[in-house]
Parts: structure tokens; C-alpha cells; sequence
């Protein structure tokens, strides 16, 4: 099912010189009381070489209806490895022209841009949740919000007192290389057992990702200090890290300061320890919000009262399957698997049909048409939900949206499918 856009209207690539028909653009689907001058000054994450406009037929010059953006993520960590994947991004549709097809026309182009490309997954964050499935994206990881109280208990950890604290300003010149390494290495290997890694752990590849993840122009402060970091360290040596924005305010009762935490990522469970105790008793605060954490996250273990943070799920990353072959054989399971699976997909018809998907635990696997009968039936929404292996093929069959062919096997193809690491990304893009 290709899409085209309403009669009139045209696609075209947009480069660094379209900045401000962009940002236009953006605010008018994204409403914000920020003045345009004030965003162009912002770093932009835009990818120039991957990012496209929408001009309606009787648009005046330089003038937008839609446009959208794709990252491109070389190392977009699945299951056991990496594979590329496009995140789809910097979606929005003037409220003029909204409802007339505009976003389904952008989706299919995008779709065949990145299996041009050789990208079988695309990848993307919600703006709001009903958007996506319809296109074939499932909702693939959740994240934890918190709001933790000043000094709630933490559960003790071995070695956690062996770290020493830095607290200084944030910057991409003195922090840039030390976050991107511990963000990474914790991605990687959570439990510091290399190949178990946190699917969907994405990282900021590209300059521009970076220089937008740095950038603290007064924009993004919204009545809180700039940006400061807290650095825990063992024998000299990082082990994790909270970028962060302080907010003070006074009630009659005394200062209620406010906490903005935005990674908190750190090495191992004694590391933490070290850097949750900073950052739950920093002086004239109330309470630490971290913008998202993993579902699995260590503090989740470490709160002595969980219920004390007040845990709200909220979903994270939403995957679409752009070429099912390369996508199922480029991960890995959790058990020993062989299944048929049968794929709906009206939209990409190359990845409709059956698949045999052949892998030992933890090992290679292969995935190849076959015209044998499906052990399993599914939409490709519901491969893209299963795929991160946060969301269960079980759970998904619970609800009418798996179907078992062949008895025994939707218990064996759940229990491969799933992972030990809660899939999700620590930033949103
Ligand atoms: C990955 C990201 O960047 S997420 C950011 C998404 N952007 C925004 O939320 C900004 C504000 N909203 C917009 O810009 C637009 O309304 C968009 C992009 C959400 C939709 O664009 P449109 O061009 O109106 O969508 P389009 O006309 O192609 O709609 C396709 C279908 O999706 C449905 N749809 C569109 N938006 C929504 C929505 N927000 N909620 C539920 N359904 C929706 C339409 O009703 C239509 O359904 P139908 O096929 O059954 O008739």
C-alpha cells in the first residue's frame, strides 16, 4: 500500500539553508511560546542529508506543509548486536493541511528510503501513542518516570563508598568524550556480561546528536539553572555520570527545590549506589525526577520503598520491521528457536509471506522464506513490538493479536523472543 501525497503537493529535500522555514514549520505543529530567533540559536539535530519538506500547491516561497527527518543509526542495538535502523523524527503537518493524507505519503517514502539504504528497522518515539501502529510500528520498550523524595532509602551496596564525587558544569568540551564512553559501555553490557546487552540503547551518533545533547542554551533551562553533571569515579576512573538542572523554590515550610536529572547511567550496581546517594541529598531539594529511566533500571532495585517514587510507565520506543528477513536473522534469542512465522504487511509486501526463523540460544540464527505453514500468525506491528524482546509474543497472542498455529509453539517462540535486559533508550529523538 503506497501512499502518494494530495494532488499538487511535492516532496523535496531540505538542507542547512531551509533552517528557518523548518523551525517555522515545527512550531506550528509543536506549539511553543519560544520566539523563532531564539530556537534558530539552538544547535539543531537535524540530519541534512536525511530530512525532507512538503510544499503545498499554492505555498508562498520557502513556505512548508510538512516535513519530516530520519537519524541515521548505524549501531541501533537490538538483541545480542546492532543492526541499522532509521529513526524517524521531526514529524509534523501545518494544521492547515493535517487529515489529507500528508504523514502517510512521508511514512512510505521514508520506509522505501531506508530499505534503499539497506536499513531494516526504523525506530521513532511517539508524540502520541494512537499515531504509529496503523503504519506498522509496535510499541517496542517502556520507561520508568519517577519522582523520587529527597533522601529515600537506597539499599546498601558493596563498594559504593569507594567512590569519590565530581560535581561541576555541564559541558560537550569536558564531558563529551567521558559521557559518550560510559553511555555506551552501559548499553553494552549492563551486567557486565558482554552480548547481554539493553536492546534499544541508542546512542548519538552523529555530530549533530551530540551538539544538540550539549547544547544549553537558555531555551531549554525553563526557569532552572544551566546545566550542571555529577561525575562518580573509582580509583581515578569514571563509572558514572547524571547530567542535571537544579530548580529552587520556597514554601512557607521551607525550600522546595526541584531535581531535573537526565541520564543517570552508571557502570555497575556499586557505581549506582555512589551516584543515586549524591543526587538523592543535594542540599535545599525536595525531590529527583529523572526524565526516564529503563524499566530494569538498578534503582529500581536499590529503593528500600519503591512506592515512595511514585513509578509511572510510559512508552518508549516504538520499532517497525522495514525488511523482516535481515531484521529476525540480525538478532539474537534467548532460547533455541525454529518457527514459521506468517507476516502481515500491507504496506511493504516484501515482507509479507512466511519466514523460518532457525537460531540456538545466544547464538547465530538464520531467518529464510519458506513455504511451509505458519507455526504463528501475525501483523508485522506485532513483530515490531516483540522484536526489542520487551513485549511478549505471549502476551501479544493474549490479547488476539498472535495466533498459534501449531501447538507448542507460541510458548517456544515467547520464551525465545523475550530477553533478559529490558529493552529502551535513555533519550528521547
Ligand atoms: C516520530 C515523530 O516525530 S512523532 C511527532 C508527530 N507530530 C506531531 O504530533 C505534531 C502534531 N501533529 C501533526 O503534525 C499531524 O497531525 C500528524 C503528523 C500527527 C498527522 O499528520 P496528517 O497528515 O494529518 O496524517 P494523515 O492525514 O496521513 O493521517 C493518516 C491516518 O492517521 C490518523 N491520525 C493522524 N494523526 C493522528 C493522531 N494524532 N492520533 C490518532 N490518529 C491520527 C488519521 O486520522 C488517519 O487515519 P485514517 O487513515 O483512518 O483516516
Amino acid at each position: 500500500m503506497t501512499a502518494h501525497l494530495p494532488p499538487g503537493y511535492r516532496l523535496e529535500p531540505l538542507d542547512e539553508s531551509r533552517k528557518r522555514d523548518i523551525y517555522d514549520l515545527d512550531a506550528w505543529a509543536f506549539p511553543i511560546a519560544t520566539s523563532l530567533d531564539d530556537l534558530l540559536a539552538t544547535a539543531s539535530p537535524l540530519p541534512w542529508d536525511r530530512t525532507f519538506g512538503v510544499v503545498a500547491p499554492d505555498a508562498r516561497a520557502g513556505e512548508l506543509a510538512a516535513m519530516y527527518a530520519s537519524y541515521p543509526f548505524q549501531r541501533f542495538p537490538v538483541p545480542g548486536g546492532e543492526l541499522p535502523a532509521g529513526g524517524l523524527t521531526w514529524v509534523g503537518v501545518h494544521p492547515q493541511h493535517r487529515r489529507r493524507g500528508i504523514l502517510t505519503a512521508m511514512i512510505d517514502d521514508d520506509l522505501a528510503r531506508c530499505a534503499t539504504r539497506g536499513e531494516p528497522l526504523a525506530a521513532l518515539f511517539a508524540a502520541e501513542y494512537a499515531i504509529y501502529g496503523r503504519f506498522g510500528y509496535g510499541r517496542a520498550a517502556d520507561d520508568l518516570r519517577l519522582e523520587i523524595p529527597r533522601g529515600t532509602a537506597l539499599r546498601d551496596v558493596a563498594g559504593a563508598d569507594q567512590h569519590t564525587v565530581r560535581i561541576e558544569h555541564a559541558s560537550q568540551e569536558a564531558h563529551g568524550e567521558l559521557v559518550a564512553h560510559i553511555h555506551r559501555a552501559a548499553g553494552r553490557a549492563p551486567t557486565g556480561v558482554e552480548g547481554l546487552n539493553r536492546p534499544g540503547w541508542v546512542t548519538r551518533e552523529t555530530p549533530e546528536l551530540q551538539a544538540s545533547f550539549w547544547d544549553d542554551s537558555p531555551v531549554w533551562r525553563q526557569g532552572r539553572e544551566s546545566a550542571r553533571i555529577v561525575i562518580v569515579e573509582r580509583d581515578g576512573a569514571p563509572r558514572g555520570y547524571c547530567r542535571l538542572r537544579r530548580k529552587l523554590d520556597w514554601e512557607t515550610a521551607g525550600p522546595r527545590g526541584q531535581v531535573s536529572a537526565g541520564e543517570v547511567v552508571a557502570l555497575d550496581a556499586a557505581a549506582a549506589r555512589a551516584l543515586w546517594g549524591v543526587l538523592l541529598d543535594l542540599d535545599l531539594s525536595s525531590v529527583v525526577a529523572p526524565f526516564l529511566i529503563p524499566v530494569d533500571d538498578v534503582v529500581t532495585q536499590l529503593l528500600v520503598d519503591r512506592r515512595a517514587a511514585l513509578p509511572r510507565l510510559a512508552d518508549n520506543l516504538w520499532v517497525r520491521l522495514v525488511d523482516v528477513g535481515a531484521a529476525l536473522a540480525g538478532r539474537r534469542y534467548a532460547a533455541d528457536v525454529d518457527v514459521v512465522v506468517g507476516v502481515r504487511d500491507d504496506r511493504l509486501p516484501a515482507n509479507a509471506g512466511s519466514w523460518r526463523l532457525q537460531a540456538g540460544a545466544f547464538g547465530n540464527g538464520s531467518c529464510e522464506r519458506t513455504d511451509a505453514p505458519a507455526d504463528l500468525e501475525l501483523d508485522v506491528r506485532e513483530l515490531g513490538a516483540a522484536y526489542l524482546g520487551g513485549v511478549t509474543l505471549a502476551a501479544l497472542a493474549a490479547a488476539g493479536s498472535v495466533t498459534e498455529r501449531t501447538p507448542g509453539a507460541l510458548a517456544r517462540a515467547a520464551a525465545a523472543f523475550a530477553w533478559p535486559i529490558a529493552p529502551g533508550a535513555s533519550w528521547v529523538f
